[in-house]
């Protein structure tokens, strides 16, 4: 058994936030163990109070949603990150909208480039960095309704209908998601923040038309975008793996966004979603790569005992 340290960094995007381990530094034994160790909210790993060394945009909780171990391969132009993202459960997760950003962050620290291809189960993805290194751009692949890749135990694709008591759309942004609208938005005391998000999405998220769970997502459209900015809609999303409600989800906002398409409820491809932990840009053109673009920073840094047991 091992018991040696192993140096992490905390990084988030929007508030969804990732222990990083250098995968070609570090040996962690058991992946899993580690994650739901360190990444418990109530005992995982603790970044104290703010302090000048950190990054004041720290979100200053214990645990973290994931840990991403990551494998840099410069040789290649662009650089190309290798991604596993193991969340608080012992999961791994295909694919992961934000952590991708955080990846390209951690990347341009350690290599001072802005442009990166990310390998990840959901296929290779390309990122970058913006000038001041203060948000992060990825292509998030074409969303898809098809129900084979959801996956959902049916032929036909699941469109605005009842699942366990909200009305749905399954699409797959590289991991599987269910968004539901409400009316509503964040400034509505009756709107999707009233809504018990934790009692609600767990039947849905267990769905038997999901044979892989899902994401469950509450999605308001606050401006449809037909005026003169693009639309504005309100997130929340219970994440599967961590198996509560994240404050952003990457690929939830663009599901959120494709859904939002699909459904006539917004105008024009781009559109800014709104998980509680600050907004998120996305396109979703008729073809092609979604985008996603949002803020991301590092909070601290220390090291965690590998094998927790
Ligand atoms: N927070 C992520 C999504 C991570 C994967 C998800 N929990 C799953 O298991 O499907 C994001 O920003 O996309």
């Amino acid at each position: 058994m091992s018991t040696h340290a192993v140096p992490f960094e905390k990084y988030h995007g929007t508030g969804n936030d990732f222990l990083v381990v250098d995968a070609d530094a570090e040996v962690v034994g058991d992946r899993a163990a580690f994650a739901r160790t360190h990444c418990d909210r109530e005992t995982g790993v603790d970044g104290g109070d703010f302090d000048a060394e950190r990054n004041e945009e720290s979100t200053g909780r214990r645990g973290a949603d994931g840990v991403l171990f990551l494998s840099v391969e410069e040789r290649f132009n662009p650089t190309r990150v290798v991604m596993t993202l193991v969340q608080p459960d012992g999961s791994t997760a295909t694919m992961c909208g934000n952590g991708a950003r955080v990846v390209a962050l951690w990347a341009h620290d350690r290599t001072g480039d802005r442009e990166f291809m990310i390998d990840t189960q959901a296929g290779t993805r390309r990122a970058s960095v913006n000038a001041d290194a203060t948000a992060a751009t990825i292509e998030m692949g074409e969303p898809t309704f098809d129900p084979a890749r959801v996956p959902l135990a049916r032929d036909e694709p699941l469109i605005d209908e009842p699942v366990e008591g909200l009305t749905v759309t399954a699409v797959n942004t590289g991991v599987p998601h269910a968004v539901a609208f409400v009316d509503g938005g964040r400034s509505d005391p009756d709107g999707i923040d009233s809504v018990d998000l934790d009692a609600v999405a767990p039947p849905v998220r267990h769905a038997d038309v999901f044979p892989e769970g899902a994401n469950v997502n509450l999605a308001s459209v606050v401006d449809d975008g037909s005026g003169d900015g693009p639309a504005l809609i309100d997130q929340r999303t219970f994440e599967r793996g961590v198996e509560g409600e994240t404050r952003s989800c990457g690929t939830g906002a663009v599901a959120v966004v494709a859904a939002a398409r699909r459904l006539g409820l917004i105008d024009g491809e781009s559109a800014v979603s709104r998980p509680p932990g600050g907004d998120l840009e996305v396109t979703v053109p008729d073809r092609g790569h979604a985008t996603l673009t949002g803020p991301v920073a590092r909070e601290y840094e220390g090291t965690l005992p590998a094998d927790p047991r």
